[in-house]
């Protein structure tokens, strides 16, 4: 027999059809059981775990009234999607969850067609919701035709300028739709911000007992039982000098706030408003992340995300790894600067902790700055502190900074200002998969003039390269580096400023050379032990720099070897581009120098370990090795693939 809590209920649902005819109690007793196994599932697989809990009784809800998969459900970030699977035909695969070949931590077009939009950057779903919107109304999609579109995001990714823009959008177009506002009062960190504030002060004024439905028209959107109620609060809005809410004036019918927990009140409104509304609504619902289980509930993220757990104790099965995150080693170069400058600040969007921001805010909270979930108002506001005479480090994930990009390129490298971007989660991050893999900023950041751009081969070099970055302070700089901990090496004292532009070699050899730019360093040094027993010596060389190349370094590897090998954590485009341009330029391939490009594959990797995927990626020590012995002609491509 199962260890697993016993779930009767949940069992017979196969699919939203078999949620149809539930009564108000069978649908609580499916949000309980909902919630077990949605806890019992992450402590197998780790994971999201609080968004998800604390939108329950919203998924039974949304999918008990809307007529899913024909009416769209958008959900925003897709990290509290466990539930909406669990319900949609995804059970039996729900403890595959971020594994190889199983469930997307996200929502994913491809696994369901519950999912009709994919995700994991915050606040598109509006957007996205509108898309469906008009496109229904344009009949995009005749047959079956399209349903409704609802979107639901949290008070976090509410805070992204797109999630304003797509109501300004959807506002105008005034077609049906509906947009619910998840609102925990919960990022990953505590959310700080003038909209945050502002989304307590609509709760704190009546909380569930005054709905507000102050919109012109909305209070018949309300079942009966709250429409005295409504009818009083839109009494009460029409005197107070703010007028209606934003979101009303943006043009969308607001009702709210909602307990997003109390099913039977969430199942009246949700019916009511999908019975009537002819116009684009806004339901605030209240809900509490981690909901319903105590450990995800008192934890400072309201156990945002986990490892593999303890149901009982909640306890984490975590690894022991004796070296330091890169993270960890950035926070503390970051706040050793600020104390000796008192330029230095930095820059996070809704990532304290993630990008190590968080340390020097305990140290120095007015140089540190938590703009929310802004990545490209990040990007201008430090391109403003430096124009202001500021040194701002803008610390985030890689996958991030592809939002600001024209911030980087229009306000940061065209104005040629000292902004510091530490560019976390570069390369491959593991189970978040293709949206979260920082793949592509060598690329994009590398075709900038005027930048310098370093990438540190284990984490003393990292400190070494934030502090490079402070020193230079008269163009943009940025190092990248990736998730998870270093490679172990010994810690300097004090970080020391480098040469920019130079690289160094690590093993003198000859014939071929290895030129690495990031961590892979680790794995071309491993190749080469392996190619010593072969007879083989390769040199390798540690570019630290791919702007500006080390032309001296690279023309002389080239010039003295006969094969010469890049490698580095990117797609193409990057570090190998850039090394590849220069070898034409300088004739090198003139005189029969074998060059080759190590590079992420043309293609998104989907989740799975950090092992697995740099497998996948043919990125591993195993095929450095290989790639020598096919550059050098020898047949046997003994290694692990061809
Ligand atoms: C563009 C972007 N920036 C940052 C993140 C990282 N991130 C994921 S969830 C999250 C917090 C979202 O808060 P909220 O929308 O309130 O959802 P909750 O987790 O509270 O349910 C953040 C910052 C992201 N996914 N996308
Ligand atoms: C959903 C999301 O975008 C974040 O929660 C992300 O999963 C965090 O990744 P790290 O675990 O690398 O901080
Ligand atoms: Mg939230």
């Amino acid at each position: 027999m199962s260890d697993r809590p016993a779930t009767p209920l949940l069992d017979r649902i196969k699919s939203p059809a078999d949620m149809k005819a539930l009564s108000l109690p069978e649908l609580r007793q499916l949000a309980d059981e909902l919630r077990t196994e949605t806890i019992s599932a992450v402590s197998e697989t780790g994971g999201h775990l609080g968004a998800g809990l604390g939108v329950v009784e919203l998924t039974v809800a949304l999918h008990h009234i809307f007529d899913t998969p024909r009416d769209r459900v958008i959900w925003d970030v897709g990290h509290q999607v466990y539930p909406h699977k669990i319900l949609t035909g995804r059970r039996d695969r729900i403890r595959t969850l971020r594994q190889r070949g199983g469930l997307s931590g996200f929502t994913k077009r491809t696994e369901s067609p519950y999912d009709p939009f994919g995700a994991g950057h915050s606040s598109t779903s509006i957007s996205a919701a509108t898309g469906f919107t008009m496109a229904r109304e344009l009949g995009g999609t005749p047959d079956p035709a399209l349903g409704d579109a609802v979107a639901v995001i949290g008070d976090g990714s509410m805070t992204a300028g797109m999630a304003f823009e797509a109501l300004n959008n959807a506002g105008h177009l005034k077609k049906r739709m509906f947009v619910i506002l998840n609102d925990n009062d919960m990022s990953i960190a505590p959310p700080v911000g003038a909209l945050s504030t502002y989304l307590s002060r609509l709760y704190e004024a009546e909380p569930f007992q005054e709905l507000k439905a102050a919109a012109k028209g909305a209070v018949k959107l309300l079942p009966e039982p709250f429409q005295e109620g409504a009818r009083r609060a839109k009494e009460m809005l029409k005197g107070m000098t703010v007028g209606g809410t934003i979101f009303e004036e943006l043009g969308f019918s607001y009702i709210g706030p909602i307990d997003g927990h109390d099913i039977e009140h969430l199942v009246g409104v949700l019916r009511t408003v999908h019975d009537r509304a002819t116009g684009p609504v806004l339901l605030h619902v209240i809900t509490q992340k981690g909901k319903g289980y105590a450990p995800a509930e008192t934890a400072a993220d309201k156990g945002h995300a986990t490892g593999k757990f303890d149901m009982v104790t909640g306890k984490q099965h975590k690894k022991a790894s004796n070296a330091p995150s890169y993270t960890s080693v950035f926070g503390k170069v970051l706040t050793q600067l600020a104390e000796a400058d008192d330029k230095v600040c930095a820059i996070t969007a809704a990532m304290p902790d993630g990008t190590g921001v968080g340390m020097m805010a305990d140290r120095y909270p007015t140089r540190t700055f938590d703009v929310g979930i802004a990545e490209q108002h990040a990007v201008t506001f430090c391109a403003g502190l430096a124009a202001g005479g500021m040194k701002p480090f803008c610390a985030l994930y890689s996958t991030f900074l592809q939002r600001g990009y024209d911030q980087v390129v229009h306000d940061v490298a065209i104005q040629r200002l000292p902004v510091r971007f530490m560019i976390d989660r570069a390369g491959l991050v593991g189970q978040d998969g293709a949206t979260h893999a920082g793949s592509f900023d060598l690329a994009y950041l590398g075709n900038l003039p005027g930048f310098v751009i370093m990438s540190p081969s284990d984490e003393a070099e990292l400190m070494h390269m934030v502090a490079t970055a402070h020193a230079i302070d008269d163009r943009p700089s940025a190092v990248r580096y990736p998730r998870g901990e270093g490679v172990g090496v010994d810690m300097p004292e004090v970080p020391k400023v480098l040469e920019i532009g130079k690289g160094r070699i690590v093993e003198e050899g000859k014939r071929v050379a290895l030129l690495s730019l990031g961590t892979r360093l680790d794995h071309a040094r491993g190749a080469a032990e392996k190619l010593a027993q072969r007879g083989i010596t390769p040199t390798v060389a540690d570019a630290r720099f791919m702007k500006p190349l080390d032309e001296e370094l690279i023309l002389g590897l080239a010039r003295d070897h006969e094969v010469l090998i890049t490698i580095e954590e990117g797609a193409v485009g990057g570090f190998g581009s850039h090394v590849a341009q220069l070898l034409a330029e300088h004739g090198a391939f003139d005189h029969g120098l074998r060059y080759r490009s190590m590079v992420l594959p043309d293609t998104f990797i989907d989740h799975g370990s950090p092992d697995q995927m740099y497998e996948d990626a043919h990125l591993t020590a195993a095929d450095i090795e290989a790639k020598v012995l096919e550059a050098l002609g020898i047949a046997d491509i003994g290694a692990k693939r061809a």
